[in-house]
């Protein structure tokens, strides 16, 4: 049995346009594991990430954790479900009440799922404040998120994640909104936990540099329009994508160094929006593909497995030509 199974799931927003942002998903996460969401924006990451935190309900299709559909929890063994899934969002700011001190932000839920009383709580905050990097003192404390540094609020946050010690973190472009210094120190303290503690995580981003240091020996999956076109293990994916959708991806990242810019195939960007929805019948990527063929435009092609582990929904995943440059470093 997975920790985290995602079966069969499809959404739609009421308030959206009457379309589904998520298409017969299907994922399942071991214990432990790391998983990246990659793609562009708008195809469904952070839905994906929501659902799978119980912040919203599917329209249809069920997400299990540890065998148990969480739509049915009820009462303690919901409880202890929203103790072990945990959400980290992008902008820490907004995640956090502004009118809380760190300690008021952090003490009623060690004390609700009595992992520390009133006694035990203080000593115990302090504790997360160390683990996270940040100044643990009851000054500290005492302080008011405006009060903090764009880093030490990401700190903070995942300080507050980890509090409640869960076993599944989903970990939404956490990293986006920091800056380049500060990134590296936040992924290795996220990766900290999956050693010391055994998390898997749902990370979700749009930077391949990102996800390749942070997923590896992990796995990546690629959505596109709320379709997962592709997954693999990470450094496959990154070197020898079996999608031309990841490929297109791959391509368009910045070069860093000038003389390989132009080694790259001059192949259309893959950034912004498609101009059309696709099609409900044929392949969704059919009208940015380079490789389209008729039965493209006629028949969805399933997610099928390309050898080891790494799954395509492309008719033509045999004949993506190879990478012609490498990403560069990771992170
Ligand atoms: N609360 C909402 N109500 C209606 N539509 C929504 C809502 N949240 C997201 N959407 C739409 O659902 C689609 C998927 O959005 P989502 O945020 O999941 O994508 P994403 O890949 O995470 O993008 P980004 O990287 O920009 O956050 C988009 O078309 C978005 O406009």
């Amino acid at each position: 049995m997975s920790q985290v199974e995602v079966r069969d799931v499809s959404h739609t927003y009421a308030s959206g346009n009457g379309r589904p942002v998520l298409h017969h998903v299907n994922l399942s996460a071991e214990p432990g594991e790391i998983i990246a969401l990659v793609g562009e924006s708008g195809c469904g990451k952070t839905t994906l990430g929501r659902l799978i935190a119980g912040l919203y309900e599917p329209s249809s299709g069920t997400i299990s954790y540890e065998g148990e559909d969480i739509a049915k929890l009820r009462g303690k063994a919901r409880m202890q479900w929203r103790r072990k899934v945990q959400m980290i969002h992008q902008d820490p700011y907004g995640s956090l009440n502004p009118g809380l001190t760190l300690g008021s932000t952090l003490a009623p839920g060690l004390i609700g799922h009595k992992l520390a009383t009133s006694r035990t709580v203080e000593p115990l905050m302090l504790e997360l404040l160390e683990q996270v990097g940040l100044d643990a003192t009851p000054e500290f404390l005492q302080r008011y998120p405006h009060q903090l540094s764009g880093g030490q609020r990401q700190r903070f946050s995942i300080a507050r994640a980890i509090s409640l010690q869960p076993e599944f973190i989903v970990a939404d472009e956490v990293t986006s909104m920091l800056d380049v210094s500060m990134r590296v120190a936040i992924l290795d303290l996220l990766l900290k936990f999956t050693t010391d503690r055994q998390l898997g995580y749902v990370f979700i981003s749009h930077d391949f540099g990102v996800v390749r240091y942070f997923a590896q020996g992990g796995r990546i999956v690629v959505m596109f329009y709320g379709y997962i076109v592709e997954t693999g293990p990470t450094e496959e994916v990154i070197t020898a994508p079996k999608h031309p959708y990841t490929r297109l991806l791959l391509e368009s990242i910045p070069v860093p160094d000038p003389s390989q810019a132009d080694r790259r195939d001059g192949e259309q960007s893959a950034e912004g929006r498609l101009i059309r929805e696709p099609s409900d019948t044929g392949c969704a990527f059919v009208d940015r593909c380079p490789m389209a063929q008729q039965i493209c435009r006629t028949t969805r092609p399933p997610l099928l497995d390309t050898g080891g582990g790494h799954y395509a929904a492309c008719h033509f995943a045999d004949s993506v030509p190879p990478l012609n440059r490498l990403l560069g470093p990771a992170a």
